[in-house]
């Protein structure tokens, strides 16, 4: 495995910044609602939007509502989804269709549930996920059920960390990236995305291929990221000092 530096302080200079949420902005937590944006997060955003004009966007899992709410009606571009909706600045919200085999599919989870304590259902408009992080043991049981309700419903099966996801086929985290780029605000600029995840490696391919770099955050593995970051702490402190390195 290739050892990967940090990034430089100055990496974000004509850049347009993409960033993952959960394991990259704020620590995992034992489950989904557990998780809250701070002040001190909110005010980075908000410093490194003005500093580099409006080019940033965060690109998640979530749902555009699940992120909208933790950060208050963001004045930045969210894509949800894995990439199926994008919110941009004006408010204009796009977002792919939700099958009705999606409710089928929440209700087999949710059986699936009720009969292995700790695990929970995500409900989420154009997806479904089993998350068993109090309940381990019970990984390779959700996965199988997931892939069989995928196969049977024609839809796509996400993996996570300590979590299992049916949804809509059709986009990634690097469709969203290309997708936010022709955006006449990111327009020329080059692209930096930082993220934790698997689900996060198109989006890393898609800013190289675009010119630009992926941080991985976390322990290291195999990646197309060219920089990394030991964990949530350490983003936020380069973020921070990157924002800085912006107003020099
Ligand atoms: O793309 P992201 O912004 O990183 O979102 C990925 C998934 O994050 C959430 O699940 C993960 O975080 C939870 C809270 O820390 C944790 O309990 C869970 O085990 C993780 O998988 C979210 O719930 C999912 O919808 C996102 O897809």
């Amino acid at each position: 495995m290739t050892h990967l530096p940090p990034p430089p302080a100055d990496l974000l200079r004509d850049a347009a910044l993409f960033l993952d949420f959960d394991g990259t902005l704020v620590e995992l937590a034992e489950h989904p609602e557990a998780v809250a944006v701070d002040a001190r997060l909110a005010a980075l955003i908000d410093r490194l939007s003005d500093r580099l004009d409006g080019r940033v966007a965060i690109i998640s899992g979530r749902p555009v509502s699940g992120i909208r709410a933790l950060f208050g009606d963001p004045h930045f571009a969210v894509s949800g989804s894995h990439g199926l909706e994008v919110l941009w600045p004006d408010g204009t919200h796009t977002r792919a269709e939700r099958p009705a085999a999606l409710d089928r599919i929440v209700v087999a989870m949710k059986a699936f549930a009720t009969a292995t304590r700790g695990v929970l259902v995500e409900e989420k408009p154009l997806g479904a996920a089993l998350h068993y992080r109090a309940v381990p043991e019970a990984e390779a049981q959700a996965h199988d059920l997931a892939r069989q309700l995928a196969a049977d419903a024609g839809l796509h099966l996400q993996t996570g960390k300590m979590m299992v996801e049916v949804r809509v086929p059709g986009a990634d985290k690097g469709t969203a990236l290309r997708t936010l780029m022709q955006s006449p605000a990111m327009a020329g600029a080059r692209p930096v995305f930082l993220g934790d995840d698997d689900t996060d490696e198109p989006a890393m391919v898609a800013a190289r291929a675009l010119g630009g770099a992926g941080v991985l955050i976390g322990a290291a593995r195999e990646t197309a990221a060219a920089y990394r970051l030991d964990s949530v702490a350490s983003t936020l402190h380069w973020l921070e000092a990157a924002t800085e390195s912006l107003a020099a």
